[in-house]
């Protein structure tokens, strides 16, 4: 039988709370299939590892990463280190260190979730935002100098290159012409930002000419903001830089219900490179150990890494064991309005999963 060879790394905070329970329910979904199995391998990289040796992930990091299959990651944070250090030397450095450049997140209202809009707008979300993962704002290019003094200068240089931009508005026009609507949206900020943000303006323009079947609509990412609140049914497939599209995708997963809910993939297209699935959000210190984190975007992460991986039939039997569990309205974290606890929920989604094969 086919293994999958997943290397899990929990991280900090909530992330290894659901990655453990994620790993747990695609255990399940494989169980369900019957067609494949789940070789997990777990990495104790993050916050403890830097408290004891200064390093987020060994010297080696990414060579031990490179043959797996996939991998599944919780989140980087803690209240005692700097977010810049987390974030950089272990999300970031696998981000970059593998070229993966194309950040995907989908959103949707999953039945029986009250969502803060009204019901017949909330319905209306149905979206998958295409976000820049590479390069645009946080590149990582800048400095800082004069620390301390009246002349301190701090600069971050956002980078667009037309090759990066060419490539990400590619691969969204990819995942737009998969979708029923095929309709992209290419969001910018070129009125004030008058150099990158036109370049992207003019590269998507060129890209998109090459999707005659697609509809093409260009916004303003202020303006974007207020669409997706005001006429979510408008939207459907996104494209926007690093930052923009980390902004809209937490804006849409909270519209969608809950921060806890939104998944996404760190994609190399090229598949040269493992993917790196992960939840949006991140270590969440105000829950943290708390048991109550909601593990549905991580098991949605899960569904993506499946689709990744070419297992889609198990993918959509774990979606709709996700789906059966929230329509029910019952097990739900409090995050949602519920009092479930993580567990709760994994063991409910787990039941959906074997009952759906018996
Ligand atoms: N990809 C990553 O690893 C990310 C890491 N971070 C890091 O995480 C730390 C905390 O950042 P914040 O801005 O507070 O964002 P956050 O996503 O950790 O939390 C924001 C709010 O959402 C809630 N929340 C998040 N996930 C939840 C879940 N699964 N269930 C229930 N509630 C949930 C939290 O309790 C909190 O109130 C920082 O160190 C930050 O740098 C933040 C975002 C992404
Ligand atoms: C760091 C962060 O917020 C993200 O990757 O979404
Ligand atoms: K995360
Ligand atoms: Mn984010």
């Amino acid at each position: 039988m086919r293994s999958l060879r997943i290397a899990a790394i929990g991280g900090d905070g909530i992330g290894p709370e659901v990655i453990e329970a994620g790993c747990r329910v695609l255990e399940a979904t494989a169980r369900a299939d019957g067609g494949f199995a789940c070789e997990f391998q777990g990495f104790d990289w993050g916050s403890a590892m830097y408290r004891a040796s200064s390093r987020m992930m060994p010297e080696d990091g990414l060579r031990q990463l490179e043959g797996f299959d996939a991998i599944f990651f919780g989140a980087v944070g803690a209240p005692d280190i700097p977010d810049h250090v987390t974030l950089w030397e272990l999300r970031l450095a696998i981000c970059q260190g593998f070229d993966q450049y194309a950040n995907v997140r989908p959103t949707r209202l999953l039945p029986g979730v009250q969502g803060p809009l009204r019901e017949e707008l909330g319905r209306q979300i149905d979206w998958v935002i295409v976000r820049e993962n590479s390069e645009g704002e946080y590149a990582g290019v800048g400095g800082r100098a004069h620390r301390g003094l009246p002349l301190e200068i701090a600069m971050d240089v956002a980078v667009f290159t037309r090759e990066g931009v060419a490539r990400i508005c590619r691969h969204a026009c990819e995942i737009a012409m998969s979708r029923p609507r095929r309709l992209l949206t290419v969001v910018t900020k070129s009125n004030a930002q008058r150099h990158g943000m036109v370049m992207w303006d003019e590269v998507c323009a060129e890209v998109t000419a090459q999707y005659p079947e697609l509809t093409v609509d260009k916004m303003l990412v202020d303006a974007m903001t207020a669409r997706m609140v005001m006429k979510p049914g408008t939207v459907d497939t996104v494209v926007a830089t690093n930052l923009h599209a980390d902004i809209l995708s937490d804006l849409a997963s909270a519209l969608a219900g809950s921060l806890g809910i939104g998944a996404t993939g760190n994609i190399d297209p090229s598949r040269q490179r493992p993917s790196m699935f992960e939840p949006i959000h991140g270590s969440a210190f105000d829950i943290t150990g708390k048991g109550i984190a909601n593990p549905l975007g991580a098991f949605w992460t899960a569904a993506m890494l499946l689709e990744h991986c070419g297992e889609p039939r198990a993918a959509g039997r774990l979606m709709a064991a996700v789906e059966a569990v929230t329509g029910r309205g019952e097990v739900l974290t409090p995050d949602l309005g519920g009092k479930a606890t993580t567990a709760e929920v994994t063991a409910a989604v787990i039941a959906a999963l074997a009952g759906a094969n018996a």
